[in-house]
């Protein structure tokens, strides 16, 4: 049951599941907020769903010398152009520290794009190294919070 009457969409992209950890903690964060939440994964969901919601969650993969997710690029082409100024958001995602200068580089390029769409950021990006440890969980909290703190302004 939801008991704060806001929606969210965690969208999510992972070739070996270090991105849906991420992910599903964000749902799990959400859900015990009392958000309605819905989980994705990147390729089978539309940048465009996101005028229906209330807080978005966006948490790529790094691939290739800070590359987007090859499944993800239909929907960063799809951001562009789009109204989100309702929207509120926060971008996560985990990569791998050994790319040093290109460490989790899809997130800054997320980040970019949605600036484009006029949606208000919730707080800095969460990049994570690998699978997310726990110190990595606390600094989705603080995303999640600041983001119900940012939906009610
Ligand atoms: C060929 C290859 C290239 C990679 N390039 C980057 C990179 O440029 N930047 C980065 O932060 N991580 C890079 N990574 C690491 C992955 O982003 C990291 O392992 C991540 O946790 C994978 O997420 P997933 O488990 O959700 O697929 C690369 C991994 C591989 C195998």
């Amino acid at each position: 049951m939801s008991s704060s009457n806001l929606t969210a969409t965690v969208v999510f992209a992972t070739i070996t599941g270090n991105n849906e950890a991420v992910a599903d903690i964000l749902v799990k964060q959400l859900e015990e907020a009392g958000v309605e939440v819905e989980k994705a994964e990147m390729s089978q969901s539309e940048p465009e769903d996101l005028q229906e919601k209330d807080l978005a969650f966006l948490v790529p993969y790094t691939y290739d010398e800070g590359s987007l997710p090859d499944e993800g690029l239909d929907y960063f082409d799809d951001l562009k152009n789009l109204d989100l100024k309702n929207l509120v958001y926060g971008i996560a995602g985990s990569g791998d520290n050994f790319y040093e200068g290109y460490y989790c580089l899809a997130l800054d390029k997320f980040e970019e794009r949605m600036q484009e769409t006029g949606a208000k950021e919730a707080g800095p990006l969460v990049r994570i190294n690998l699978y997310p440890a726990k110190r990595d969980e606390d600094k989705l909290a603080t995303l999640v919070d600041a983001s119900l703190e940012a939906v009610k302004k």
